[in-house]
């Protein structure tokens, strides 16, 4: 294998050049557990951990290495690595972290195309396909929508479902599978190369693992269907983990319940571009869009122009994005009400001492 099927580019290349960090090995982190991490290099996978001062600097958790990111590394015993230092991302996917106020989780990192999964039967939620959207559109990733299990229902049925997409999603590229019969897997294969970056999103139990294991041609994901022999109940996802093919590098994740938006402008811009675009040329410049006679928006969901539905959801973003950003600008505040008042216990201490 090489570095550039592990998805290494010339600009990473000549960061590496740049900060002088050519007398370290160059890996790429393709698993993460509680800060441990598993790197892998063109010849071996090693365990590493943070170097003290890597997280000691590091400001937050978005400084830390993800799945996804290159880092230089040093090995310091058989199949042992310290990270030094993280390589620039050119993508960085992330959510709003589940239950946390104002905080982001990073799913992974360099991704060059999100595939987001759903599957026709339960899953099909045109709302969520937008939101993930959203997130991949954020960090310009390039989306493709994956549909699967088409095997479980008839054709017309899935006709319906794309006029439903089609009619709200434009300009991204739809695939519809099956895992059992195999229809469609020629064509997401034929959409992979080598050395590109894929990212596989969506619920749990969609099929995710099953596309990667029908890619890669073998089992190597575990996936839901329950073991008769070990009878331990159905296998999910647990963690994120990257996966070089010759249709790429391929990043299963768990499934996902909650994709919250944070503060992604670009994201809700380029998801809903009619809709902001038509925004902008509302003639009144304080529009609620809401009841304004002559508004931009109304008229267009009115004509058809927008469907109703899709603003719906892009307002539910947009507030959400707004709560991000407010709680985002408290928890700043409350940090440094927090360093005021640690500098001024540091004074009277100093105080103290004389
Ligand atoms: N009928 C049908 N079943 C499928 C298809 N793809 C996957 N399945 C089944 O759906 C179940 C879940 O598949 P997984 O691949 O484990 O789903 P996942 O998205 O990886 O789920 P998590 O790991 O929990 O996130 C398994 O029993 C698969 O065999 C399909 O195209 N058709
Ligand atoms: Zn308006």
């Amino acid at each position: 294998m090489t570095l550039e099927e592990l998805g290494y580019t010339a600009e990473l290349e000549n960061f590496r050049k740049e900060k002088n960090l050519e007398s370290f090995g160059v890996g790429r982190v393709i698993l993460e557990h509680k800060e441990r991490f598993i790197v892998k290099t063109i010849i071996a996978e090693l365990e590493a951990e943070l170097l003290g001062n890597l997280r000691f600097t590091a400001n937050c958790k978005k400084d830390l290495p993800a799945v996804g990111d290159w880092v230089a590394i040093s090995e310091y015993d058989e199949g042992k690595a310290l990270i030094h230092s993280v390589f620039p991302r050119h993508s960085i996917l992330q959510r709003k972290a589940v239950g946390k106020q104002g905080e982001t989780q990073i799913i992974a990192t360099n991704i060059d195309v999100g595939l987001i999964v759903q599957s026709v039967n339960r899953d099909f939620n045109v709302n969520r396909i937008e939101r993930y959207l959203t997130i991949c559109n954020a960090t310009k990733i390039e989306p493709i929508i994956v549909l699967s299990k088409i095997d479980l229902i008839e054709k017309h049925e899935l006709e319906q479902l794309l006029a439903q997409l089609n009619k709200r999603i434009k300009g991204v590229l739809i695939v519809a599978l099956s895992n059992q019969s195999k229809i469609g897997l020629d064509k997401i294969k034929s959409k992979l190369s080598k050395g590109k970056t894929y990212c596989l999103l969506g619920s749990s139990g969609v099929g995710k693992s099953t596309i990667i294991n029908n890619l890669v041609g073998k089992q190597l994901m575990n996936t839901g269907e329950i073991s008769k022999s070990i009878d331990r109940g159905k296998h999910i996802t647990t963690h994120r983990e990257l996966i070089i093919s010759e249709y790429g590098i391929l990043i299963d994740n768990p499934g996902m319940r909650e994709v919250g938006i944070i503060n992604s402008d670009e994201g809700l811009a380029i998801t809903f571009d009619t809709v902001v675009e038509l925004s902008r040329n509302c003639k009144f410049n304080d529009c609620t869009h809401t009841n304004e006679k002559g508004c931009a928006i109304l008229k267009a969901v009115d004509s058809g122009e927008i469907d109703a539905a899709s603003y719906d959801n892009f307002q539910k973003m947009e507030r959400e994005k707004y709560f991000f950003d407010s709680s985002i600008a408290e928890r700043k505040k409350k940090d440094k009400n927090f360093g005021k008042m640690i500098k001024n216990v540091k004074k009277q201490r100093k105080f103290d001492k004389f």
